[in-house]
């Protein structure tokens, strides 16, 4: 089933409310994970159930094989038999899962099985193409694990023909497409040949393989891309290599946060980013096991920008990986949202320092006049002015920024902005969009809705406090809060941090804008 496509409430194909406000005090949603038994306790199960632990999210355990192993041999691996897996499958069907997760699958009778599971209950699965253990040994080669002489590739391809999403690694998606991969071309064709073998999206974790041309190269290179492709979305997910020994059990563990992704509500696409972030995180807390290698280590709900991967798509414009100007040292404070220069002149003398002018219905010398207008009292007041959308006109008469949504970062020449020497703030609504924002560097990220707004038609979820105060954590950006932001709501928020709070209504549908402003100046300057 298609996750992206067929969640029959809307909201949920964009964005969902933070991780925060997600889990439940009283119930726990739960991901049916299928995978093998680590007597080292590293990878499969043992870290599948570690990592949904870390999610608030239960994990349904049905075992797959039981493998004797560690950091140097696998010594045996054996396939759960059929009777014993049919058993775990029974026991399990009492509760009900929002995501199904697998890895290590021991034969095609268990494939089938996990298959007509996944169709029954029409959950997303998310599948970690699982062969071999990192010290090297076959998890799950035909003459172990499968009696009836069927190949590990025909466990991988029957699954991959009903993944929502497929985790491959290089090697393994060489050997289900059937060509080498040497660069991020020859990872773009594999991924759209794998779509072909029928999974709905696939996630090509290039790790440390890939170079900065995007050539995969034998020694460990700065960053690590891992490449997601859909019929709907196309990207990078991009983070600097992470120097640590302790690598094992990193394919388990992102198929498990992607599934407690989609298991609390969020969309694919966000549910992924969310995945890289705990991987990387997960690297930097990890450590040995009394004096062995030991694994990822991911005990709560990736909360770093360091986490954060950059998320490169065709719209992306080349990176000179130089940051936005930033604000300055004040925070950008109250932050009005007004359609006309008129607002300055009544609202700067109060003492706004931040503002930003958003014109939706002029066009040509009526749109500049209004641009130059407004420049000139913001400069008279010494008020940071970001100009909305018409960033030509912000560069050609001098405004302080120009604040972009998603859209318009594909139009607008993101590099002219950055040589004017202009600041940048960019809107966003989810993981997917905060990491695109954050492949450019920007002087800000405003984020919303934190409550809901008649301003604009959106058809995100309102955040809230709680789901603000994660990104407010999580973010060393200046944050602008925004939405439905009013009086009362705007000491809550305040009292997080944040850098701003942006407001249309609040103040330009006023009765009184200048008492209501006032008194909102009194909060943020509290
Ligand atoms: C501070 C701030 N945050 C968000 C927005 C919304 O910008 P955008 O997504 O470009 O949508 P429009 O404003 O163009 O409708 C904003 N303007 N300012
Ligand atoms: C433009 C925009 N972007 C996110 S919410 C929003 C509208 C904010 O307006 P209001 O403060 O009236 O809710």
């Amino acid at each position: 089933m298609n996750v992206v496509n067929s969640v029959s409430n809307p909201v949920a194909l964009t964005n969902k409310v933070s991780l925060t406000n997600k889990v439940s005090l009283t119930n726990k949603v739960s991901v049916l994970t299928f995978s093998g038994s680590d007597s080292a306790g590293l990878a499969g199960m043992q870290m599948d159930s570690k990592v949904q632990h870390a999610f608030g999210v239960h994990c349904l355990s049905v075992l797959t094989a039981v493998t004797a192993q560690n950091n140097q041999h696998t010594f045996l691996v054996q396939a759960v038999g059929p009777q014993m897996f049919a058993a775990q499958l029974k026991a399990v069907a009492v509760f009900t899962p929002k995501a199904m997760k697998c890895g290590l699958v021991a034969n095609v009778q268990q494939a089938q099985l996990i298959i007509d599971t996944q169709k029954k209950l029409g959950i997303a699965l998310i599948c970690d193409p699982v062969s071999h253990a990192t010290n090297g040994g076959a998890l799950n080669n035909e003459a172990e694990l499968d009696g009836e002489g069927n190949s590990n590739k025909s466990v991988q391809n029957l699954l991959l023909a009903h993944s929502t999403l497929f985790t491959p690694n290089i090697p393994e998606a060489e050997k289900l497409v059937g060509f080498a991969i040497k660069d991020s071309f020859h990872i773009i064709k594999a991924a759209k040949a794998l779509l072909k073998m029928g999974a709905q999206a696939v996630l090509i974790k290039g790790g440390h393989r890939l170079n900065d041309e995007g050539i995969i190269k034998d020694n460990p290179s700065t960053y690590s891309q891992d490449y997601f492709h859909s019929v709907q979305n196309q990207f990078w997910l991009q983070s600097d290599s992470i120097n640590t020994l302790h690598t094992r059990g990193t394919g388990c563990a992102l198929a498990s946060a992607i599934a407690s992704g989609i298991a609390l509500g969020y969309c694919l696409k966000d549910a992924v980013v969310m995945g890289k972030m705990a991987i990387t995180q997960g690297l930097l807390n990890a450590q040995g096991v009394d004096g062995e290698k030991g694994a990822v280590q991911i005990n709560r709900v990736p909360d770093t920008q360091v986490s954060l991967p950059r998320l490169i798509c065709a719209q992306t414009q080349t990176q000179e990986n130089m940051p936005f100007p930033d604000i300055g040292d004040t925070p950008l404070g109250l932050y009005p949202i007004v359609e006309r220069a008129a607002w300055l002149e009544q609202l700067l003398p109060l003492g706004v320092s931040t503002i930003q002018l958003r014109v939706k219905d002029l066009i040509g010398q009526a749109l500049e006049d209004e641009i130059c207008l407004a420049i000139a009292i913001a400069t008279r007041y010494q008020c940071r002015l970001f100009i909305n959308d018409y960033w030509q006109l912000a560069i050609q008469h001098g405004a302080y920024g120009v604040h972009l949504g998603q859209e318009d970062l594909a139009e607008a020449q993101i590099q002219q902005i950055r040589r004017a020497g202009l600041r940048l703030g960019i809107s966003t609504h989810c993981h997917f969009e905060v990491a695109k924002a954050h492949a450019y560097r920007p002087s800000y990220i405003a984020y919303g809705p934190v409550f809901p707004t008649k301003s604009k038609d959106m058809p995100w979820v309102p955040q809230g406090v709680k789901g603000l105060a994660y990104w407010q954590k999580l973010l060393d950006y200046p944050l602008v809060a925004i939405g439905g932001i009013d009086l009362e709501s705007a000491k809550d928020i305040h009292a997080l941090g944040v850098s701003g709070i942006g407001m249309i209504s609040q103040i330009t549908q006023a009765q009184d804008p200048i008492a209501v402003t006032n008194a909102l100046l009194a909060i943020t300057r509290s």
